[in-house]
C-alpha cells in the first residue's frame, strides 16, 4: 500500500519557497468537521510557518466537499489571491454517492483553476472510513492540509516566477 508507514507530509527533501509575498484562500468543507478542522489547522499553521501573513490568508466555509468548487470560484473572482486550497473529507457510505462527489470535486476544482489561471489545490481526503481520514489529518500519515499548503506555496511561487519571466 503506497502510504503504509509513510508520512505523507514529509517535505524534508524539497526547498519550500517563502509564502510571504503571496495571498492564499482556503475553502473548507463543514462535512466531517472533526477531520476538516484538523486539515484547516495543518494548512493554516504551514502557511504561517513558511511566512504567510495572517492578513493574506482568507477562509471560506462550504457545506460539503461538493461545494468546494463553488467556494474556490467565489474566492478567485476578484483576482486578489495567488492560490486556493480546497479542504474536505469524503467518507464512503453505503451507496455510490461517494464516487460522484469525489469525481465532481476533483474535476470541478480543476476547471476553476483553468478558468481563473490560478492554482487550486486538491486537499480532499477520500477514504473508506473515519480512521483512515484521521490518520491523514494530523495522524500517522501526516496532514493533507499541510500538504495542500506547501503545494499552494510552491505553485504561487511558480506563478510569480513565470509572470516575471514573461514580462
Ligand atoms: N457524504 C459526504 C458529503 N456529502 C455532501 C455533499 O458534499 C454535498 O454537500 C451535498 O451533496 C449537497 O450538494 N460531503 C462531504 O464533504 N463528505 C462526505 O462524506
Ligand atoms: C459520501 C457520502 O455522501 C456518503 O457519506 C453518504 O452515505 P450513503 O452513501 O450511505 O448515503
Amino acid at each position: 500500500m503506497a502510504s503504509h508507514h509513510k508520512n505523507l507530509s514529509d517535505f524534508s527533501s524539497i526547498e519550500i519557497a517563502s509564502a510571504a509575498p503571496y495571498s492564499f484562500g482556503i475553502a473548507v468543507s463543514q462535512w466531517n468537521a472533526e477531520v476538516t478542522g484538523r486539515l484547516l489547522t495543518g494548512a493554516y499553521d504551514a502557511l504561517r510557518k513558511h511566512g504567510a501573513l495572517e492578513e493574506n490568508i482568507h477562509l471560506v466555509q462550504v457545506p460539503g466537499s461538493y461545494e468546494l468548487t463553488s467556494g474556490a470560484d467565489i474566492m478567485l473572482r476578484d483576482g486578489r489571491l495567488d492560490a486556493v486550497m480546497c479542504l474536505g473529507c469524503v467518507i464512503q457510505g453505503e451507496t455510490r454517492h461517494f464516487d460522484f462527489i469525489c469525481s465532481a470535486v476533483a474535476h470541478g476544482i480543476t476547471q476553476v483553476a483553468l478558468k481563473h489561471n490560478k492554482p487550486v489545490i486538491f486537499g480532499v481526503l477520500t477514504t473508506d472510513n473515519l480512521q483512515q481520514a484521521l490518520d491523514r489529518a494530523g495522524g500517522i500519515h501526516g496532514n493533507k492540509g499541510e500538504e495542500a499548503a506547501v503545494t499552494a506555496i510552491q505553485m504561487a511561487a511558480l506563478g510569480a516566477r513565470e509572470a516575471t519571466h514573461n514580462e
